[in-house]
């Protein structure tokens, strides 16, 4: 699972990548500084994951990461092969999920594409290049499934109706994502194109150092532009973020931070963000040797979680034994929580809660 992120050339992509990443992109004041895609794994930022530390003091501690992709700029004309704009649609088609950037910030030294400052005006520009190549996955779709349908392929029928409904969304300029379409109508007909604007996106506004804590202008008018399709709007100082990374020393970061009001960097609010965007969630284990955090899409059940530790532990799936975070802290150790009985023995169907503290009982 990896989230992805696009904004118009130049607009901080690669500097939020760095300030996420440990991995290092390439930022530079021009247009079009990134070709090929930069890939980092970063670590989620957990609260509960530092507390079951300081209550089972384990030898070491791993937290749950996402991928993240800093994409090249998109402009203009994109769908259409302007910039190099078919290539790296198809990077954006290869992500789970999208962070969004817009330039939120005034600075005569920093190039703007098209001349002046307008993050809604940016926003419509990048929509509608990946509402153009969705357009060209749901022509091609259609001209085949057209055929089939006329044939009187009942099955054909249904995807030409569900498929005429996202050209039409689509041509009046809106995205898959907000397109009235029954559960089976997506299930079986749209996601599986991978529609571009179908993936749960989040805005980032990319401001001034001043404006870290209460935004701007440029922001507010962001913030109504996006109202309607309920997605999230993040207000972070991209620029400075990344500078306050390149701080060796935690005191010394704690303290840049502060200065300019925020008590954890924005960037930890954005990698919360984009693991809750790209619908996962996290449980536990909890042992002497190791504190982990593991990462699960919502909904996993207790075999497909044990799963994600050893495929084994999936097939030979006899119980799980699961204490809630909240009993695990109140109580201060597994052994207090058995004797208060709250710990849980369940089996094959349970839904997994995210912060779960789990043992697996399995059979191989
Ligand atoms: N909030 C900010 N304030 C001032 N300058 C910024 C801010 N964010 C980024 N910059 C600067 O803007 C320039 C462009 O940043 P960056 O290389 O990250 O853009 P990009 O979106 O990755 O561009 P490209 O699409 O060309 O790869 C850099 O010089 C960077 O330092
Ligand atoms: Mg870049």
């Amino acid at each position: 699972m990896k989230a992805g992120i696009v904004g118009l050339p130049n607009v901080g992509k690669s500097t939020l990548f760095n300030c996420l990443s440990n991995a290092k992109a390439q930022s530079a004041n021009f247009p079009f500084c990134t070709i090929e895609p930069n890939i980092g794994v970063v670590n989620v930022p957990d609260r509960r994951l530092e507390k079951l530390e300081s209550l089972v003091n384990p030898e070491r501690v791993l937290p749950a990461t996402v991928e993240i992709v800093d994409i090249a700029g998109l402009v203009k004309g994109a769908s259409k092969g302007e910039g190099l704009g078919n290539q790296f649609l198809g990077n954006i088609r290869e992500t789970d999920a999208i962070l969004h950037v817009l330039r939120c910030f005034d600075n005569e030294n920093i190039v703007h594409v098209d001349g002046n400052i307008n993050p809604v005006r940016d926003k419509e520009t990048i929509d509608m290049e990946l509402q153009l190549k969705d357009l060209e996955t749901a022509d091609k779709k259609l001209e085949k499934v057209k055929r089939a349908a006329k044939t009187g392929n009942k099955e054909a029928q249904k995807e030409e109706a569900a498929l005429l409904k996202v050209k039409h969304a689509l041509e009046a300029g809106q995205s898959v994502r907000a397109v009235d379409l029954t559960e089976e109508e997506r299930a079986e007909f749209i996601r599986p194109l991978q529609f571009i604007t179908d993936k749960p996106v989040m805005y980032v506004c990319n401001v001034n150092e001043t404006d870290a804590v209460s935004g701007n202008e440029y922001v507010d008018k962001v913030k109504e532009a996006v109202k309607g399709e309920g997605a999230e709007v993040l207000v972070l100082a991209v620029g400075t973020e990344a500078d306050i990374t390149e701080l060796e020393d935690y005191e010394e970061r704690q303290m840049f931070l502060q200065d300019i009001g925020l008590d954890e960097p924005g960037s930890a609010k954005l990698i919360r963000g984009a693991y809750k965007l790209l619908n996962l969630q996290t449980y536990f284990t909890a042992g002497v040797k190791e504190v982990r955090a593991w990462t699960i899409p919502v909904g996993s059940t207790a075999p497909q979680a044990a799963g994600v530790i050893h495929t084994d532990f999936e097939k030979g799936f006899i119980r799980a034994e699961v204490i809630a975070y909240d009993d695990y802290v109140s109580f201060g150790s597994e052994a207090k929580v058995k004797e208060a009985g709250k710990m849980r023995v369940e089996g094959k169907e349970y839904i997994v809660k995210d912060g779960d503290v789990m043992h697996f009982r399995f059979n191989v």
